[in-house]
């Protein structure tokens, strides 16, 4: 293959130059999403080490070569901190400073002691192509979901690395004692070399995708989600209450909806303060997360109120539910800051049996008979059905 070896060093250290500063820009306006920064030194340190080792690159000894080996193992290594950053990991600062020191000390010693260009190179070899293995690991194994194509497209950009490392470690252990230098005759170094330039552009894309993606499920979340509780909020409650009628409809099964109200909450926010009246809240959400089945949904209606719609739940079993929850959180005191704080819910539930399916009508009937379980007395859940049949 006719491809100029210094030419594609080049190329990687501007590419990798570009790279850096591209995702130094880019890590000014993701300042919530870890990685970037680490991302764009790492690219920085790739760019200084190619161009360190180019002009004794023919010679493949000296104290450049020895010096962008170590800063190639530091570019690589902080690609691994960038992504473990990224997912929130603990990043292992002493493997990494252990592996650039191992990568700079076998150039040291096979480029200034003991000169033997092939163990240099297996052995470099095989530290980046571990390093790499780990990086495509951290990218591959148990993706989140909202984030899974920019991992995969990156992971397996490591993946591609680390082989052709393993490869090139493989070859040169496989050529005659003493034969080998970077410009042997052997296809592999132009293929290492091609491709780490243009799988820079890959990953160098592919972290700037996972940043991209990271921010979209981070807004979403904030659309539609309930910053103090977690629960969904009511907009993202009417959008699954058409689609759990759609469904219920499709399969001829009923639906419930069962409407929560914390009972004196501004007795609670009086007494105790704002704040311990946010953490009775986080913890009803809590507790009602732990007793509601997968395919429930938990929304906070509005202030100390919350909502939840059961699929194929009739009205018998809702109220079970409602029961126990209502049980549950009278039970059940809020610790805040020494000073336990007890509480209660009333209930409405109402089910499709009774109004059909039509989701203002269950939405309507659940309130009512919230309504009527504050009306006789509070800590009560109530059916519409019950209440229709003997009004009070
Ligand atoms: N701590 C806290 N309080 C909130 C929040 N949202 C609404 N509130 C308060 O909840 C209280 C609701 O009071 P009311 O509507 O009078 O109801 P209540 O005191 O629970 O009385 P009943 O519902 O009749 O039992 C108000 O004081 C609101 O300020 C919140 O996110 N956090």
């Amino acid at each position: 293959m006719n491809l100029d070896l210094r030419t594609m060093m080049v190329m990687i250290a501007v590419l990798s130059f570009l790279f850096s500063i591209l995702l130094a820009v880019a890590s000014l306006h993701a300042r919530g999403v870890q990685g970037l920064r680490h991302w764009a030194l790492a690219s920085f340190c790739i760019s200084l080490g190619s161009s360190i080792a180019l002009p004794n690159l023919h010679a493949g000894q000296g104290w450049p070569v020895v010096a962008g080996a170590a800063l190639l193992a530091a570019g690589s290594t902080t690609q691994l901190a960038g992504i473990q950053a990224f997912k929130g990991e603990a990043c292992h600062i002493r493997w990494m400073i252990a592996v650039v020191v191992a990568v700079g000390f076998f150039s040291y010693w096979f480029s200034l002691v003991h000169i033997n260009i092939q163990f240099r190179a297996i052995a470099n070899s095989l530290v980046f192509g571990a390093i790499n293995f780990t990086c495509a690991r951290a990218l591959l194994i148990r993706l989140p979901t909202p984030e899974r194509t920019a991992h995969w497209l990156t992971g397996a950009s490591f993946a591609v690395l680390s082989l052709i490392y393993a490869s090139r470690a493989i070859a040169i252990y496989s050529a005659p004692p003493g034969t080998y230098t970077l410009f042997s005759p052997m296809l592999i170094n132009p293929v290492m070399f091609l491709a780490g330039s243009v799988i820079q552009l890959f990953l160098t894309f592919g972290f700037i995708l996972m940043v991209n993606y990271r921010m979209a499920s981070q807004l979403e979340n904030l659309a539609t989600t309930d910053a103090l509780t977690g629960a969904w909020n009511r907009r993202s409650l009417e959008l699954e209450l058409q689609r759990m009628l759609a469904r219920s409809q499709r399969r001829q099964e009923p639906m419930s909806v069962v409407m929560l109200d914390v009972d004196h909450f501004k007795l609670i926010n009086d007494s105790h303060g704002h704040r311990a009246g946010d953490e009775v809240l986080r913890q009803l959400t809590a507790r009602a997360r732990l007793e509601i089945r997968r395919d429930d949904y938990l929304a906070r209606y509005g202030g100390e109120e919350f909502c939840l719609l059961l699929p194929g739940t009739t009205e018998l079993d809702a109220h079970q539910l409602a029961e126990r929850l209502r049980r549950i959180q009278a039970e059940q005191t809020v610790d805040w800051r020494g000073t336990p704080i007890n509480s209660s819910i009333s209930i409405g539930i109402a089910s499709s049996e009774h109004t059909g399916l039509n989701g203002d009508a269950l939405l309507e009937a659940a309130d009512a008979a919230l309504y009527r379980a504050k009306q006789t007395g509070r800590n009560r859940a109530e059916t519409f059905s019950q209440f229709r049949i003997s009004p009070a």
